[in-house]
């Protein structure tokens, strides 16, 4: 069975989740900060694409000592899966997802990333290929499923936040909205991609909860199937 799939990002007032230079910002303040180490605390897996693995070299940890040691006194790592969807096999072999915490790491390529770049980080990481140019994410989420992960948090980016949604694959999309504005035409948001062209594709959502937290709002939606 595939995972439960949600979304979480930040997103300035103006809708973008980070510079032009695709430089990281915060648009969190430290309640949401908390917010978001509560839910990945409360997940099996936590997904990224290479983007931003390159971007913000994230470690995808949980941060907080409390929800750690209750992760482990009920036999879990310490951590969730940390999972890049990584096409061409970029991922750094030291960075921080690769290096910080303990606990299992996947890492998605597809069969056109080079055999060892593909190797050095078998050495860190389940590698598993799937997709011939780019990584067939609905055949991803089955392997996730297979591998016991039952909910699945993805931090983005846009690109594949994107592929996700195209994939019809996301069940949940949370936005968090903070209180500051970034612009440029080109800066991501929360969904880039190609985009879809028909009003008939768009995905359709119903909004499930709107919350204040520090100076900014967290929006749930869940999306129709
Ligand atoms: N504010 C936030 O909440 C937040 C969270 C995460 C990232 N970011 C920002 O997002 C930016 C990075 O986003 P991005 O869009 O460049 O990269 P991304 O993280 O979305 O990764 C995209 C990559 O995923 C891989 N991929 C493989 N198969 C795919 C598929 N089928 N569909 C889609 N992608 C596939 C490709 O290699 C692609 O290049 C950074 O600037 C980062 O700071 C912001
Ligand atoms: N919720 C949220 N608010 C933000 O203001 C912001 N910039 C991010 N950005 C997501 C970023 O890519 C990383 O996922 C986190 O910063 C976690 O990374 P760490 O585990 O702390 O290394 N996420």
């Amino acid at each position: 069975m595939r995972p439960y799939v949600f979304v979480n990002c930040a997103m300035s007032a103006d809708g973008k989740i980070s510079t032009i230079e695709r430089r990281q910002v915060k648009i969190s303040g430290k309640d949401d900060f908390d917010r978001v180490d509560r839910i990945k605390a409360g997940t099996d897996g936590i997904m990224v694409g290479i983007g931003t693995v390159l971007a913000d070299n994230p470690s995808l940890t949980v941060k907080s000592a409390d929800r750690k040691a209750e992760r482990s006194a009920s036999g879990r790592d310490e951590n969730p899966v940390r999972i890049v969807v990584d096409s061409m096999a970029r991922t750094p072999a030291d960075a921080d997802i690769l290096v910080k915490g303990s606990g299992r790491r996947i890492i998605a390529v597809s069969a056109a990333a080079p055999a060892d770049r593909v190797n050095t980080l078998r050495n860190r990481a389940e590698v598993i290929v799937l997709g011939e140019r780019s990584v067939d994410l609905t055949a991803l989420m089955d392997a996730l499923g297979e591998r016991g992960i039952g909910r699945l948090m993805v931090e983005g980016g846009g690109t594949l936040i994107w592929g996700l949604f195209a994939a019809g694959l996301v069940d949940e999309f949370r936005t968090y909205i903070g209180s500051v504005v970034i612009g440029g035409s080109a800066a991501p948001t929360p969904v880039d991609g190609e985009g879809f062209f028909r009003e008939s594709d768009f995905p359709r959502l119903s909004l499930k909860g709107i919350e204040r937290i520090d100076d900014g709002v967290l929006l749930t939606w869940s999306v129709e199937k």
